[in-house]
């Protein structure tokens, strides 16, 4: 009998039960679509992807004291969640501006608050450097409350493709505005030993800062790449070789968190923008105008810290906060991310 070839088919693809990318991993980026996903993931304590869970919301609201009608600037956007709250404050009167330097959250941000009903009559949304307070405030008047909430988003972090931790494998980029100055990686390909030491004792309080600089310097000297995520932690886990084994896999951790936290403090001129931020800051402010900052590590805290009193005692601020104030246990709990928060604040004089 003759054979008769049957006409070849392609196998289907196995599309799987585990999603191929982060997009499709995390439903929870589509929020709206995944109400479900999203709030077991919250109620988890972890924070979904693609969101970022506003921290010390009732503590900032308490202190904002925001009344209809009133002008207000959220410094730091993000994904909104403060944003949304101070909105709701405001209860269709007045205005909220909003900066952001990432241009890739902030027009996903400004999309989802315009969804919600918050359009350009009550918010103006630009990508602007909180440290163009003044520029901002020339053109739109003075503000009654100002809130910043430093550092880094969940989605930033979250999302492989920006670089933002070491945990996923990506691009060694770290910049929150990946269209202007130079990413971590090439940082690395022009920087000394000596400097790499410095800025990572000063931006992240390293002990390690010798051992890590003379790994990363050593191996990019001999021609080895440190352009991935993933090979900046290897660097890490090199220098840090010579610690026991009971030690080394905890140390590795948390150097890699201070590694990475002192690349992206300096390609993203974090101290500098601060400062400016902070030096600006009581002449943005109306009378009896209120600002709160939320920081997330020491070199931030020092800093705001310094300029509130600075000013408190120029008698620029009528009352300033002498503690930091901390989220409740219950927050941390329920947002992991909320532990390292600290918050401060101070109140225009009239
Ligand atoms: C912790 S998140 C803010 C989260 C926001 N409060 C929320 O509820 O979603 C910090 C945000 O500040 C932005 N950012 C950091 N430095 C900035 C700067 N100098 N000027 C403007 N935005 C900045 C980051 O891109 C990030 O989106």
């Amino acid at each position: 009998m003759e054979h008769q070839e049957r006409p070849h088919r392609r196998r289907v693809r196995y599309s799987g039960a585990y999603p191929r990318n982060y997009r499709e991993k995390y439903k929870e980026l589509q929020p709206e679509k995944y109400a479900d996903t999203v709030s077991r993931v919250i109620s988890k304590g972890s924070t979904p992807a693609g969101m970022h869970i506003p921290i010390c919301v009732k503590e900032i609201l308490e202190f904002l004291q925001i009344r209809p009608g009133q002008q207000g600037l959220d410094a730091t956007l993000g994904y909104g969640g403060h944003a949304q709250e101070m909105l709701k404050c405001l209860d269709s009167r007045g205005h909220l501006y909003a900066l952001d330097v990432d241009p890739i959250e902030s027009a996903r941000t400004k999309e989802r608050l315009e969804r919600l009903g918050y359009g350009p009559e009550i918010l103006t949304v630009r990508l602007q450097n909180f440290a163009d307070i003044d520029q901002v405030a020339e053109e739109a008047g003075k503000f009654d409350f100002v809130l910043a909430d430093l550092g880094v988003s969940s989605m930033q972090i979250d999302n492989p493709d920006r670089g933002f931790t070491y945990k996923a494998e990506g691009p060694l980029d770290l910049r929150m505005n990946p269209g202007q100055g130079i990413s971590a990686a090439e940082r690395l390909c022009h920087i000394t030993k000596e400097e790499l030491k410095g800025m990572l004792m000063e931006n992240s309080d390293e002990p390690y800062a010798e051992e890590i600089a003379s790994e990363v310097t050593g191996r990019l000297r001999k021609g080895e790449e440190i352009a991935t995520t993933t090979q900046l932690y290897q660097a890490v886990e090199g220098a840090l070789s010579f610690l026991p084994g009971k030690e080394q896999k905890e140390a590795v951790k948390k150097a890699c968190q201070r590694t990475f936290q002192a690349l992206r403090i300096d390609v993203n001129n974090e101290f500098e923008a601060l400062y400016a931020f902070m030096e600006k800051l009581p002449e943005v402010l109306a009378p009896n105008g209120r600002a709160a900052v939320l920081t997330f590590h020491s070199g931030e805290d020092r800093l705001v810290k310094k300029a509130f009193k600075k000013f408190y005692r120029e008698g620029l601020y009528s009352e300033i906060s002498d503690e930091v104030i901390r989220p409740s246990r219950e927050e941390c709990v329920k947002n992991s991310r909320a532990r390292s928060t600290k918050m401060r604040w101070a109140v225009r004089a009239g």
